[in-house]
């Protein structure tokens, strides 16, 4: 059970992390570190945090005593946000939700643990979405879906009432998911995709395929 009252600290300093940290900071949230393990060239949006080198610095802080916020983003095929979520549950640690101010949460929808809702997203009644799922900036989840653990729905992407995803699900910029679908596990769909047929596990769908029908 995450609590919105304990220091987080932030796993990765790239891109996705900057997003995050932008909208925690906007929220006064206390961020105890971030955790930048290369020499990357830190963003103006990180001025001022404490800077830590390794991830397995959150060892010093009990499980009980601090929040994980997963910062690495999540591109098709790349497993390591995953992999580094799984390490630290097993660790006892929990992750934060961040959900930005601008989202649109139903209060009949259910989040999981680590789930990133990010500006503009929205997320409709009856909707289960799994643990560490990013819900990134102005997607929409329509009523009653059912989101798999570890999913990424890309900006601007859409799933319509009643899909389901399975888990480790990559659903591209711009997508868009008609009523009812089910997506089987480790799917990538193509940015810009309309997806109106089920799709079988473990395969990526993409390019333009569009149909003509005499009226
Ligand atoms: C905040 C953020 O930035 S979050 C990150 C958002 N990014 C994404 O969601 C990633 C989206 N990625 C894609 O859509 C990718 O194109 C994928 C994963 C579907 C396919 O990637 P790959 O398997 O590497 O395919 P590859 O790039 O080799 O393309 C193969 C062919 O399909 C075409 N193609 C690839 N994706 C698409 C697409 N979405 N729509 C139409 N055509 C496509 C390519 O142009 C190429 O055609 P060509 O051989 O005639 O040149």
């Amino acid at each position: 059970m995450s609590s919105l009252n304990k220091p987080l600290i932030i796993l990765g300093a790239g891109g996705h992390a900057a997003v995050l940290v932008d909208i925690l900071r906007q929220q006064r949230r206390d961020i105890m570190a971030i955790i930048s393990p290369g020499n990357d060239v830190l963003r103006p949006v990180f001025d001022g945090l404490s800077r830590w080198h390794d991830n397995d610095d959150v060892l010093q802080c009990a499980p009980d005593e601090v929040e994980l916020v997963n910062g690495l983003g999540s591109l098709p095929g790349n497993t390591h946000r995953q992999k580094l979520y799984g390490d630290f549950v097993c660790k006892g640690y929990v992750f934060a939700k961040v959900i930005a101010d601008s989202a649109v949460i139903s209060p009949y929808a259910h989040l999981g643990d680590g789930v990133q809702v990010l500006h503009k997203a929205v997320v409709q009644a009856g909707t289960d979405i799994s643990e560490n799922t990013i819900i990134n900036t102005a997607s929409v989840v329509e009523h009653d879906c059912c989101i798999g653990a570890h999913n990424h729905l890309a900006p601007g992407s859409v799933l319509s009432g009643g899909v389901h995803t399975g888990n480790s699900v990559h659903i591209s910029t711009g997508a868009v998911v008609i009523q009812n679908i089910n997506i089987g596990d480790d799917v990538v769909i193509g940015a810009g995709v309309t997806i109106n047929k089920n799709v079988a596990e473990a395969v990526t769908v993409y390019g333009a395929r569009p149909f003509v029908k005499t009226h």
